[in-house]
């Protein structure tokens, strides 16, 4: 329990967008409806705005700006330049990130069960998401190794939660993906028991990765998913996939699908996640998402 309200304490300052967001006109931001019920957070809010007040000579595009990064632990809002905010997303980079390299990755273990999982109290990101968009693949980008997560075309591949041990001391987690429309409607049932049993019991969980493919408009289950695990308290970072993938024809952008998405969570989410462009074809963003990683990763282990 303790290591859960620490988690939220990292949600704290979390709130909307980068660069795109500084063109649109934001509303404010207190006008939004809040699936994030708990009290730090509001509290948190608060401490923010404040201290963002009291530096007069901000302008008010920078002021909204900065009120959709994502400052972590450790800085204080106005204290942010755009040195500190990573390439492709709106993560403010803080004191809590460090090595970030990954020297060794080994398969730990499957498991049917949360309660199966392993208990060695080791931190942990669960890499989560629909069917088919690319958690395996960003997987074994991160870990630089082809084949350490088994990828496929075929949706449903990954089955079962499976532990991989970085450098001795950390762990990613293959989930199963969600939203397989060939799946059974007992098949999908069980899906979700299965999986949110995992997030709701698993104390060592630093995050979520929850990954969203930016080569398709918005889709109404990953809304849905966000909002679940929001309304949880389940710390989340959006990792856009296939960012690499441009569309021939009418289909909109990989930047506008990724925009349309942010604009409908917005709507949702007082503090607005921490999000991410990638590509595990280009290795776009994948520095980026391990430092953050770090950071997260350091702040839960101190
Ligand atoms: N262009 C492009 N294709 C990708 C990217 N990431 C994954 N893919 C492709 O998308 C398909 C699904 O990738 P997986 O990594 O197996 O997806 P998954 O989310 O693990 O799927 P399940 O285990 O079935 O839930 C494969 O054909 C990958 O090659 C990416 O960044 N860019
Ligand atoms: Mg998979």
């Amino acid at each position: 329990m303790m290591l859960r309200s620490r988690l939220l304490n990292l949600q704290i300052p979390s709130v909307i967008s980068a660069s795109q967001f500084r063109r649109s006109s934001t509303p404010s931001l207190l006008s939004v409806r809040y699936p994030l019920s708990h009290s730090t957070i509001r509290n948190s809010h608060q401490h923010a705005s404040a201290s963002m007040t009291r530096n007069s000579s901000v302008s008010d595009t920078e002021k909204t700006s900065r009120t959709v990064l994502f400052v972590p632990p450790g800085v204080e809002p106005n204290e942010v330049n755009d040195d500190m905010i990573l390439p492709g997303s709106n993560i403010v980079i803080g004191p809590y990130a460090g090595d970030s390299k990954i020297k060794e990755v080994e398969f730990v273990k499957s498991s049917g069960r949360a309660k199966d999982c392993p208990k060695d109290n080791r931190p942990e990101f669960a890499i989560l998401g629909r069917s088919n968009v690319g958690k395996s693949s960003l997987i074994n980008a991160l870990v630089r190794k082809k084949e350490v997560a088994l990828t496929s075309k075929k949706p449903g591949k990954t089955q079962l939660i499976n532990h991989f041990l970085v450098n001795k001391s950390w762990y990613i987690v293959d989930l199963p993906g969600y939203g397989f429309a060939k799946a059974s409607e007992a098949a999908r049932m069980d899906w979700s028991s299965f999986t949110k049993g995992y997030f709701m019991n698993r104390d060592t969980l630093v995050a979520v990765m929850l990954l969203i493919d930016a080569s398709v408009p918005p889709q109404k289950i990953d809304l849905d998913c966000a909002n679940w695990l929001g309304r949880n308290d389940v710390p989340i970072t959006f990792v856009f996939t296939k960012c690499d993938k441009m569309k021939v024809g009418k289909g909109k952008r990989p930047d506008e699908n990724m925009r349309d998405f942010q604009e409908l969570i917005r709507q949702n989410y007082r503090q607005y996640p921490p999000w991410i462009m990638t590509s595990s074809v280009t290795g776009l963003g994948r520095d980026e998402l391990l430092l953050h990683m770090s950071q997260l990763r350091n702040y839960w282990d101190q």
